[in-house]
C-alpha cells in the first residue's frame, strides 16, 4: 500500500465512530426495518432533492477546477449520474403527490454551502476528500439498508442507485484519485484533507439526524 493509500485508510479508521453513528442512526435502522414514519421519509426526499440540486452546481465548479483531463472527464460522467439522482426524487414526488418546493433546513443549507465553499475556495484534494466522504457515506448507508431491508418497496430505486456497480466504481475512483493526488503533498495539505473528510462525514450524520427529527428553522 502506498503512503497516501495508507493515509486514507487511517482516515477511515479515525472516522469509524462517525460512520457507526451514521449507519446505526434510527432513520437508517427504521428504513431497513420498514417502520420509518412516511412523513420522515418524505422530509428526507424533499431535503435530499435540494441537496442534490446544489451538488450538481458543485460538480460544475469542480469540473472547471479539475487538475487534469482524466479527472475532468470522470467528473463530467458523474454529473450525468447526479442528474439521474434528481430524476429519482422527481419521479417519487410525482407518484406520491409530494411537493419539492420547500425551503432548505439549516443543516441542508449549511452542508451544501460548506461543500460549495470547498469546491470554490479549497484545494482540489480537499474538495475531493469531501466528495469521497459524502459518496462513501451514501454507499455504506444504503448498503446497510439493502442488507437488512425486509421489504424495500418504495425505497428500492434508491437502494439500487447507491449500491449499483457504477456507484461502487465511482466511490473507488474517488479514493484512488485522491491517493494519487496526495503523493508527495506536504503535511499541511494532508491535514486540510483530513479536516474536509471528517467534517463532511459529520455533516452526513447530521443530515440523517435532521431529516429524522424533521428539524427546520426554530424561528
Ligand atoms: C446528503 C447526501 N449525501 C450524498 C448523496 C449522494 N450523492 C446525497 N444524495 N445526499
Amino acid at each position: 500500500m502506498s503512503g497516501s493509500h495508507a493515509y486514507l485508510a487511517g482516515l477511515l479508521t479515525e472516522a469509524r465512530p462517525i460512520w457507526e453513528a451514521m449507519v446505526r442512526h434510527p432513520f437508517v435502522r427504521e428504513l431497513a426495518a420498514g417502520t420509518l414514519a412516511p412523513e420522515r421519509f418524505a422530509f428526507w426526499v424533499q431535503q435530499d432533492y435540494l441537496f442534490v440540486r446544489e451538488a450538481l452546481k458543485i460538480r460544475g465548479l469542480s469540473i472547471a477546477r479539475a487538475p487534469d483531463e482524466g479527472i475532468r472527464r470522470a467528473l463530467i460522467d458523474n454529473a450525468a449520474a447526479l442528474r439521474r439522482e434528481l430524476d429519482l426524487f422527481e419521479e417519487y414526488a410525482r407518484e406520491h403527490g409530494l411537493s419539492l418546493e420547500v425551503e432548505p433546513t439549516p443543516v441542508c443549507l449549511g452542508y451544501a454551502a460548506y461543500r460549495q465553499a470547498a469546491a470554490a475556495l479549497g484545494s482540489f484534494p480537499e474538495f475531493l476528500a469531501g466528495t469521497w466522504a459524502a459518496e462513501k457515506a451514501y454507499l455504506d448507508t444504503w448498503s446497510t439498508v439493502k442488507g437488512a431491508a425486509r421489504s424495500a418497496g418504495d425505497y428500492q430505486r434508491w437502494i439500487e442507485n447507491w449500491t449499483s456497480p457504477g456507484f461502487v466504481a465511482w466511490v473507488e475512483w474517488l479514493e484512488t484519485t485522491l491517493a494519487r493526488l496526495l503523493e508527495g503533498q506536504p503535511a499541511h495539505e494532508l491535514e486540510r484533507v483530513r479536516a474536509a473528510f471528517l467534517t463532511t462525514a459529520r455533516f452526513e450524520y447530521l443530515f440523517w439526524d435532521m431529516v429524522y427529527r424533521r428539524e427546520s428553522w426554530p424561528v
